[in-house]
């Protein structure tokens, strides 16, 4: 019997799973972080148990929400503890029990994750005080990529850049793990074919796949790369950071936090860096923002379709992928050129085969990162300590 608790903690949301060998009894998130944390449980019941109130920000959040996991499940009984690490570097391509090495490994890379590897290291070691014994699997967004051919994993700058690890990474790649293993069920043999899909989160890329393997992605060295975000920019002409700092005189933390998290939909809208409340706005600002990145969305489309040379299925996951007809619509419409053909109700009913019938497959799948933690963990733990 295997009891593990999986943390993946993303830009906007603390997520949380308990699986008893392999079977989820409780999973749920913490979100608004920043303003007015709030539990949402996805799995199980509250009870009568509160979840307690803690000011925001992530620190304080982990630590209320370690506080209620402990009341509720007892942290010492566990087996092991499972977590979405964003970047592995070049050293860490695979899932591992997290040792001293590591975890300093892993905290040279912060600055090329701001937004998820400090607070995902700072659970880790609150959970290492807490329970020095308890193993903790580390399981990256980054491993999913690390087969991209060196082509694709190449920046057009000078090589030694390329031999000290200045290489395209890639993220998403626990979630693009989850659907491109339950993608058979839905598609067969076309699975296997040219597959792009689309995880349009808080953090959004790209990846095109082949032969189930990920051929490139819209992410590079860091998760700011490729599609526009919740409140990141996405690709942007390295001529406007020179820009920012040389005739503007902006500090690089301030350059940062700009492209980090004051730019996407909520810096084109100036008001929301959520689709829900852009969708549901009639604020001029709040339509260009989604204009926008329908057409962002469309430009890494044509591109990973290109070097794929077709494309034979296109899959849309997480929040805004899941959730956002319009989005989807108004984006499969556009897509008519490459045979793609809308089933407008099959759509608005996010059924999960979206297409008429002919062209490309469109399809709707719900990613599980959670879910892919654990069953990696497990083996991982299974590996490192046989009975
Ligand atoms: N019904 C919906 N319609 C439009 N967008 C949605 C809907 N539900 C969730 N979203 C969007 O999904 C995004 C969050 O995606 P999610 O994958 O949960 O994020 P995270 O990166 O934190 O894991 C937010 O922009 C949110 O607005
Ligand atoms: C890597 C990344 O952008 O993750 P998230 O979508 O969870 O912010
Ligand atoms: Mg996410």
């Amino acid at each position: 019997m295997s009891r593990l608790l999986v943390i993946n903690g993303g830009s906007a949301t603390l997520k949380f799973g308990l699986y008893d060998d392999g079977r989820c009894s409780l999973r749920g998130l913490v979100e608004r972080l920043d303003e007015a944390p709030r539990l949402r449980l996805l799995q199980g019941s509250l009870d009568d148990d509160v979840f307690p109130a803690s000011e925001g920000g992530h620190a304080a959040v982990a630590e209320a929400l370690l506080a209620w996991l402990d009341r509720r499940v007892g942290l010492a009984t566990l087996d092991g503890i499972g977590h979405r690490v964003v970047h592995g570097g070049t050293a860490l391509d695979a899932p591992v029990v997290l040792d001293d090495d590591h975890l300093a490994y892993l905290a040279g890379l912060e600055p090329l994750a701001p937004l998820h590897q400090p607070p995902a290291l700072a659970i880790i070691r609150a959970l290492r005080e807490r329970l020095p014994a308890m193993p903790q699997v580390a399981c990256f967004d980054t491993a999913f990529h690390r087969t991209q051919p060196r082509v694709h994993q190449l920046f057009a700058l000078p090589r030694r850049l390329a031999d000290e690890g200045v290489l395209r990474y890639g993220f998403h790649g626990l979630s693009y793990a989850h659907v491109t293993r339950r993608l058979p069920e839905l598609l067969g043999e076309r699975a296997r074919g040219r597959v792009v899909i689309a995880h349009l989160g808080q953090g959004c890329s790209l990846c095109a796949l082949k032969d189930g393997r990920s051929l490139t992605t819209s992410m590079g060295f860091t998760a700011l790369d490729g599609m526009m975000m919740g409140s990141r920019c996405g690709s942007l002409d390295p001529g406007v950071v020179l820009h920012l700092q040389q005739q503007r005189g902006m500090a690089v933390e301030e350059v940062e936090r700009l492209l980090y998290r004051e730019s996407g939909l909520l810096g084109v809208s100036g008001l929301s860096a959520d689709m829900r409340d852009l969708l549901a706005s009639d604020h001029p600002h709040a339509e260009e923002a989604v204009a926008l990145f329908i057409e962002r969305l469309l430009r890494e489309i044509g591109a990973l379709v290109a070097l794929l040379g077709g494309l034979d299925a296109l899959v849309f996951t997480a929040g805004i992928g899941e959730h956002a007809a319009e989005i989807r619509a108004r984006t499969a419409r556009r897509l008519a050129w490459l045979g793609a053909r809308l089933d407008e109700d099959a759509n608005r009913e996010h059924a999960p085969r979206f297409d008429a019938g002919s062209g490309p497959a469109l399809v709707v799948m719900p990613t599980d990162e959670e879910a892919e933690i654990a069953a990696a963990t497990r083996r991982c733990l299974e590996a490192s300590f046989p009975r």
